[in-house]
C-alpha cells in the first residue's frame, strides 16, 4: 500500500455535501496522525450532475472511482428529478456505480450504541445485545432485471420489474456472509420468500449447498415477511442476515431503529477490485441544507473505508471509538436526541467536529466486526 491514500468523493444530493464533508475531516485527521497523505477529488453524481452535464453518472467520475483505492459516497436523489426518464434519474447513477465497480456485497452493521439505548423506540432489553452485519446483495436481483417498463394496455397501463437470480450471484454472496459469520458469532440466518418467489427457492437451494463448506457455522432460514417482526420482536437472535438486494434495503431501514436513527447506520460496498463507502439513508430533502443531519453514519462508513480498503485497521478502531466517546459526553443531532433543549443539542458541523476531538490513541476492541 502507498503512502498516498487516494480517495473519491461524491458528495451527491441534499444532505450528500454536508454529512461527506465531516467525515472527510475525520479520515484527513487520521490520515495524517498514521503518517498517510490523504488526496481526495470530488465529482458530482446523481443529481447535482444531472444539473452540470445532463447525466447522473459521467463516464470521468466511473473512472476516478475505478482508479481510486476507495470511493465515499453521501446520497442521491431528490424530487426535483422525478421527472427524468429511468435511466437518468439520480438513483441510476448509484445502481450503475455499483454495477460497473462490480460491488455485489454491501454490508450494513447495525449495532446498539450504548449511550442511544434510549433514544430508540424499542424497548431497552430488547436492543441492548444487537450487533447484527446485514449483507446485502448488491448488484442483482429486482433492482436490476429486465424488462422494466411501464406500459400501455387495453385498459390502462401496467408496470413491469423482474427478479432474476443466478446461481453464481447467489453463491459469492453467501461465501461473503459466511467468511463474515467465521470471524464473528458463527451463525447466518439466510432470509428469502421462497413459500412464493422461484428466485428465492434457487436462493435457499443454493445457500444449502454452499453451507456445507463451513460445517461450524449455524445456517437457518427465514421468510422476509418473519424476520421483519423477528427485528423488532428479538433482533439480538441475529448474528449474520443474508439476504437479496430489495429485502437488505428494506431490512437494512427497518433495523436502523434499533440504533436509534437511520443517521447512525454505515455500510460497505465492497467487490473484488473496487469499493465504496456510504451511510444507508438517502439525500433527506426534507433536512436538506439545513446543517441538521447526522454526520455519524457516513463518519462510521468511513471508519469501515479504514478497515477494508485502507489497511488502517488501527484508524478504524479510532474512529469508532471516538464515535462512542461523543456519545457517552452527550453530544446529539436531532434525530438521536431526546431532549431538544439539551446544550448538547448539536448541528452536522459541531457533530463532526466533536468526533474529531474525541479521536483518542488509547483505545478499546472496535465496535464492528
Ligand atoms: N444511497 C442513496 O443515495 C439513497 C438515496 N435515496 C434517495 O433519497 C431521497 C429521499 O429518500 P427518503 O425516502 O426520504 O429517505 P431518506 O433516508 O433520505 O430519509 C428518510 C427520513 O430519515 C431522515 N434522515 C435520513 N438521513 C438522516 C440523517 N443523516 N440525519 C438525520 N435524519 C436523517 C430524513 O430527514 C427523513 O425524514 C429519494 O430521492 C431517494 O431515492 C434513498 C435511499 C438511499
Ligand atoms: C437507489 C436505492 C436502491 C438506494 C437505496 O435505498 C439503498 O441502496 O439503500
Ligand atoms: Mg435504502
Amino acid at each position: 500500500m502507498s503512502v498516498t491514500k487516494n480517495i473519491v468523493v461524491l458528495p451527491g444530493d441534499g444532505i450528500g455535501p454536508e454529512v461527506t464533508s465531516e467525515a472527510v475531516k475525520i479520515l484527513q485527521a487520521v490520515c495524517e496522525r498514521h503518517g498517510y497523505k490523504l488526496e481526495t477529488e470530488s465529482y458530482d453524481v446523481g443529481g447535482a450532475s444531472i444539473d452540470r452535464y445532463g447525466r447522473p453518472l459521467t463516464q470521468e467520475t466511473l473512472e476516478a472511482c475505478k482508479k481510486a483505492d476507495a470511493v465515499l459516497l453521501g446520497a442521491v436523489g431528490g424530487s426535483q428529478w422525478d421527472d427524468q426518464p429511468k435511466d437518468k434519474r439520480p438513483e441510476a447513477a448509484l445502481l450503475g456505480l455499483r454495477k460497473e465497480l462490480g460491488l455485489y456485497a454491501n454490508l450494513r452493521p447495525i449495532k446498539t450504541y450504548e449511550p442511544l439505548l434510549q433514544s430508540s423506540p424499542l424497548k431497552e432489553e430488547i436492543i441492548k445485545d444487537v450487533d447484527i452485519m446485514i449483507v446485502r446483495e448488491l448488484t442483482g436481483g429486482i433492482y436490476f432485471g429486465r424488462p422494466r417498463l411501464i406500459e400501455k394496455t387495453n385498459t390502462g397501463e401496467r408496470g413491469v420489474d423482474t427478479l432474476v437470480y443466478t446461481t453464481e450471484e447467489v453463491e459469492r454472496i453467501v461465501h461473503t456472509a459466511f467468511e463474515t459469520a467465521a470471524v464473528r458469532n458463527r451463525k447466518v440466518t439466510s432470509v428469502d420468500k421462497a413459500n412464493v418467489l422461484d428466485s428465492s427457492r434457487l436462493w435457499r437451494r443454493t445457500v444449502k449447498k454452499s453451507a456445507k463448506q463451513w460445517p461450524e457455522i449455524t445456517l437457518e432460514h427465514m421468510l422476509v415477511d418473519n424476520c421483519a417482526m423477528q427485528l423488532v420482536r428479538a433482533p439480538s437472535q441475529f448474528d449474520v442476515i443474508v439476504t437479496a438486494n430489495m429485502f437488505g434495503d428494506i431490512l437494512s431501514d427497518e433495523a436502523s431503529m434499533i440504533t436509534g436513527s437511520i443517521g447512525m447506520l454505515p455500510s460497505a460496498s465492497l467487490g473484488k477490485e473496487h469499493a465504496m463507502y456510504e451511510p444507508v439513508h438517502g439525500s433527506a430533502p426534507d433536512i436538506a441544507g439545513e446543517n441538521k443531519a447526522n454526520p455519524l453514519a457516513t463518519i462510521a462508513s468511513v471508519a469501515l473505508m479504514c478497515r477494508y480498503s485502507l489497511d488502517m485497521p488501527e484508524a478504524a478502531l479510532e474512529i469508532e471509538e471516538a464515535i462512542q466517546t461523543t456519545l457517552k459526553d452527550g453530544f446529539r443531532t436531532g434525530d438521536i436526541s431526546t431532549d431538544p433543549s439539551s446544550e448538547y443539542l448539536v448541528d452536522t458541523e459541531e457533530m463532526g467536529s466533536a468526533v474529531l476531538k474525541h479521536l483518542n490513541p488509547d483505545l478499546q476492541p472496535g465496535t464492528f466486526l
